[in-house]
């Protein structure tokens, strides 16, 4: 029997020896490897974690002390020591375990949004409430990563936490665990990375270490004095090792550097940090991929997140498909041979946005500005008032992140930045949060702002040109980034700015499919045709704002129908209604979309079924209104929004 199957639950690790630990810990990244070389998912930073997560867990005591994953992904080890071993077969797969923190999985649980940089404020605010409500004995615990450190809401955390009252009475126990393995994907950007990066590359640092470690294992655990000894040691150690007063500074406690693949080392840290009372950073320096040979060799991004391979080699298992990602990726490295004003912007997210190949060839007109969208944009918005035209990539659910600096910053003040959206509409196995869903909603709002949503490889191209060439506002060009770049269907005329890609015998219905949407449109047309009723399908291309010539075909139809990958509550199809309504075109108008609500994960395909956004759901919706339409003259003053 493996250590493993005898832990239920965290408290089971107490009573481990140092051998079963170690045991253990072999034991945990073997099924962690074995598991997500077929599920796919986050696999470098879980290895990364096996030996602080066992620390954590021994010293706190979760769920009474919180413990909160920031983004989330690291949570694998974690999810093994809460009880759910037999279930890890099933992470990310539909009504399997998240591949995130889950609250309706384990008490365990608490923070399960997978957007960077919130740990230390959910983190704060748990600590006050203990504060408030008199719960002295129960610490906050974050575990946050030097990628989600560069963000600004960790930031305003630690501002925050250090204005606060520190220890005695007053003091609120929070211990922020900084785990440092020096990657986001990329290795970490910026004058924060390169002051801890200066704490790990000092050649002292290894005496360091042992120092400190030696030390700690000495000092009996007598709270605050011994923090403080631990203290006046690391001030001794100032020679040593490179200046890193920069917490202290802000008047943080600080514990470290610790090597965080030393389990003893961190227990011991940790023990430290609970026993001062107050907020504590304890920083540990991690390997992204520790533990598995292909995964720490993998400069890329030591398998951030795989998809499925070989356990034994780490290759990929599936031919590569061309995706509409790297379709992008050839557009961005072309417009920058053509035009000397465009530059790239990423947030931390270089590879898996397609923009590698464009910094390489223009090392100096590519910026990655850290987990930091808002920044991002405004930076970009600067870069623009400058003669420039910045290309800002980011994930769809990321920009929501970044709404207030896109509709202030950018569309106020007229500049002309591209915002291009990967992951757009349904992702599926990362679940809840990292659908591109909200993108085409919050963008309606925002006054001049141009949003392209293209079904292919050409489209992106074009209508990323088309971008490029508007100065006087922001641009959006959105799209699935993982599907193939291309789909085979060709328009059969241009009206406007939008793609006429089926044409009706009889006008029965107008079907307005959006970008991703393109194929199941067609493929709904074909089918409904088939039964005699006459489906003109437009891919409008630009969704805002809406052609003319779009809303004078709609006028010519009995039916409107239309369907889009993003939230149907004020997307381009509600918007359509509207427009009809402003310009007295009396049609009805229905509109498909993914309802307002958190949708569990899954495969996309799986997804988009269930939503009834395929070929054949949406032949069966129309046939359905066409059947009401002739039998019910009601239904012409009716609208589904
Ligand atoms: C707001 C936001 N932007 C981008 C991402 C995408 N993302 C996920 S993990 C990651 C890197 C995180 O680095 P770090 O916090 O150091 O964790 P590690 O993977 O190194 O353990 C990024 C950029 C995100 N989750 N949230
Ligand atoms: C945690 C996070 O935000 C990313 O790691 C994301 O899960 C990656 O998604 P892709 O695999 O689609 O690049
Ligand atoms: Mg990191």
């Amino acid at each position: 029997m493996g250590v493993l199957e005898r832990v239920s639950e965290p408290r089971d690790l107490r009573g481990l020896s140092t051998a079963e630990l170690d045991s253990l810990a072999a034991e945990i990244r073997d099924l962690i490897v074995r598991t997500v070389s077929r599920t796919s998912g986050h696999l470098g930073p879980n290895l990364g974690v096996v030996e602080l997560t066992l620390a954590v867990h021994r010293v706190f005591d979760s769920p009474r002390d919180p413990i909160v994953f920031d983004t989330g992904h690291q949570s694998y080890v974690h999810k093994l020591l809460t009880g759910r071993v037999e279930r890890f077969g099933t992470i990310r797969s539909k009504d399997g375990l998240s591949g995130y923190p889950s609250q309706a999985e384990s008490q365990h649980d608490w923070v399960e949004n997978s957007h960077a940089s919130t740990s230390l404020s959910y983190a704060d605010g748990m600590a006050k409430a203990f504060a408030v409500r008199g719960e002295k004995e129960r610490t906050a615990v974050a575990i946050i990563g030097d990628g989600a450190l560069t963000g600004g809401m960790a930031w305003e955390a630690l501002n925050n936490i250090a204005g606060g009252p520190q220890n005695g009475p007053d003091g609120r126990p929070l211990v922020m665990v900084v785990n440092d393995n020096g990657r986001s994907y990329s290795p970490t950007v910026g004058g924060l990375a390169q002051h801890l990066s200066g704490l790990r590359t000092d050649p002292r640092y290894e005496q360091a270490l042992d120092l400190v470690k030696r030390t700690l294992n000495r000092t009996p655990l007598v709270g605050h004095v011994t923090y403080e000894a631990l203290h006046g040691l690391k001030k001794g150690l100032k020679d040593l090792l490179a200046p890193q007063g920069m917490f202290e500074d802000l008047g943080l406690k600080y514990i470290g550097p610790i090597d965080g693949h030393d389990r003893d080392a961190v227990e011991n840290a940790l023990m430290q940090a609970k026993r001062f009372g107050g907020p504590v950073i304890v920083h540990c320096v991690t390997q992204k991929g520790h533990g598995y040979d292909v995964a720490v060799r993998d400069e890329v991004d030591h398998m951030h997140s795989p998809s499925a391979f070989d356990p034994l080699t780490g290759e990929p298992i599936g031919d590569p498909t061309r995706t509409l990602t790297h379709a992008f990726s050839d557009a961005l490295l072309d417009a920058g041979r053509r035009r000397r004003d465009v530059v790239a912007v990423t947030a931390a997210m270089l590879c898996p946005t397609g923009m590698e190949p464009f910094a390489k060839a223009f090392p100096e007109r590519c910026f990655d500005v850290g987990i930091a969208e808002q920044h991002a944009a405004t930076s970009a918005a600067g870069m623009a008032m400058m003669g420039l035209h910045p290309v800002v990539a980011i994930y769809a659910t990321f920009l929501n992140r970044a709404f207030d600096q896109v509709l202030m910053d950018c569309a106020l003040h007229k500049t002309g930045v591209t915002f291009v959206l990967d992951r757009a509409g349904v992702t599926g196995t990362d679940g809840a949060s990292h659908n591109g869903m909200w993108d085409m909603s919050i963008l309606q709002v925002v006054p001049g702002l141009r949003l392209a949503a293209p079904r292919d490889a050409d489209q992106l191209a074009e209508l990323f040109a088309e971008a490029l060439d508007v100065s006087d506002a922001p641009t959006v060009v959105r799209f699935p980034g993982k599907e193939p770049a291309d789909v085979g269907i060709d328009a059969l005329e241009r009206l406007g700015t939008a793609d006429v890609l089926a044409r009706a015998q009889t006008p029965d219905v107008l079907l307005v499919a959006v970008g991703g949407l393109a194929g199941a449109g067609v493929d709904a047309a074909r089918r409904i045709q088939a039964q005699g009723v006459g489906v003109t399908v437009v891919d409008p291309r630009w969704v805002k704002p809406i052609d003319k010539a779009l809303i004078e075909l709609a006028g010519e139809h009995r039916l409107v129908v239309t369907a889009e990958d993003g939230c149907r509550v004020g997307g381009v199809g509600s918007v359509l209604a509207q427009e009809l309504r402003d310009h007295n075109v009396d049609v009805p108008v229905h509109n498909f979309g993914i309802p307002a609500r958190f949708l569990d994960h899954g495969k996309r395909a799986g997804i988009l079924d269930e939503l009834g956004l395929t070929g054949q759901g949406l032949a069966r919706e129309i046939s359905g209104l066409v059947a009401a339409l002739e039998s019910d003259s009601s239904l012409a003053s009716s609208e589904t929004v």
